[in-house]
């Protein structure tokens, strides 16, 4: 055979699997609308089921046979779900603007693209339509792997009635985006707060001479050197897209393992899926022992902590409130008891949310 006849034969096969490919997303997608259906006549209004999504996402990736990688196998998983929900409902997720942020990059990560994302300007608005039901679910960075935590997210659970659902990472890379071809014509240089002090090795090294501008958004950075000639913008490649701008250098953070953790709020969190974590708010007694007294209860349930966070209170001068990350549902029993133990250990215990443990 010769190589043409070989690859027209492959093609072939190739055309073949793609009908058989589509004959199956068909099937899925129309069993995903009888489930909508049922689901409707039982007066179930949770069309999204977080729970159910991950444990999916976890046999794909336990199941990939290869040569795919497991991202790119989960990525094509993620969104042949994210079109079958659409099918059901179409969802609306409220983010950190404006287009082209990585709050954005997350939200579609950990939705897929067939939700409609929707651009707000600060961490507290997303909370406030969140809560006022004019999008089903929202997402805020709250932690960085190089810079810590985002204290707006934390501070904004402190007196929000809405639960964590699911939390998604997403490996952040810089880019230095200008209408500038040089980096000499560059004398100030926006980003967001978090982004300058992402790159801050990079910048002393590479633009020593250039101001450094705190914006409210890396994309917010990239829209206004859009406007300003002698500016350069620390944003994602995709913003370089949406503002059309040239990429003076690419991947300028300091840490090459840069990540960012997002959390998903909504009005309510996620059943079990077998591999979970909590959220808690906790506010330990102001005497000797309060520390040790609120973690006790931890170590005494085999409950293993991923991460604990202080914050001021706000209630007076030197108190504190911690956010902890706890392994486990809410509603596994060594998780329950833990919490019974804690709240007479506490001043207070608020569960922030039960959430599958990220599997993008
Ligand atoms: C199909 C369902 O509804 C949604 C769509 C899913 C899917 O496409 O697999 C999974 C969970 C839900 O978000 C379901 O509840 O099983």
């Amino acid at each position: 055979m010769s190589q043409e006849q070989e690859l027209a034969q492959i093609r072939d096969r190739i055309d073949a699997i793609d009908h058989q490919l589509m004959d199956l997303i068909t099937e899925r997608a129309v069993c995903a609308r009888k489930i909508a259906k049922i689901k409707i006549a039982a007066g179930d209004w949770q069309f999204y089921r977080p729970e159910r999504e991950a444990q999916i996402l976890r046999r794909i990736k336990a199941e990939n046979p290869g040569p795919l990688g497991d991202e790119e196998m989960t990525r094509l998983f993620r969104e042949i779900m994210s079109a079958c929900l659409a099918l059901e409902q179409p969802l609306t997720v409220a983010y950190l603007g404006p287009a082209g942020t990585f709050t954005q990059t997350a939200a579609l990560k950990h939705f897929g693209r067939s939700v409609k994302t929707v651009p707000l300007g600060t961490i507290p608005e997303i909370f406030r339509e969140v809560e006022a039901g004019s999008v089903h679910y929202g997402v805020v960075p709250v932690e960085n792997s190089t810079e810590g935590v985002v204290s707006h997210t934390l501070d904004s659970f402190v007196a929000s009635p809405l639960f964590i659902c699911g939390e998604v990472c997403v490996r952040i890379h810089h880019f230095l985006l200008s209408r500038e071809t040089t980096l000499s014509a560059v004398n100030a240089v926006y980003s967001h707060q978090q982004s300058l002090a992402q790159c801050r090795g990079w910048l002393d090294r590479n633009l020593p001479q250039a101001e450094r501008i705190p914006v409210a958004s890396n994309a917010e950075a990239a829209r206004l050197v859009a406007e300003r000639p002698g500016t350069a913008a620390i944003a994602s490649e995709a913003a370089a897209e949406i503002y059309a701008l040239d990429i003076l250098a690419k991947r300028i953070e300091d840490e090459p393992d840069n990540t960012t953790r997002f959390l998903i709020i909504g009005r309510a969190d996620a059943p079990m899926s077998g591999d979970d974590k909590t959220s808690l708010l906790l506010a330990c007694r102001n005497e000797a022992g309060g520390l040790h007294a609120m973690l006790t209860p931890l170590v005494d349930h085999d409950i293993s902590m991923t991460r604990i966070e202080s914050r001021p209170s706000r209630r007076g001068v030197w108190d504190y409130v911690f956010f902890v990350d706890i392994m486990g549902h809410r509603e596994n029993p060594a998780v329950l008891a833990a919490l019974e133990h804690l709240k007479r250990e506490t001043l207070f215990v608020k569960v922030l949310g039960s959430y599958p443990e990220a599997v993008l």
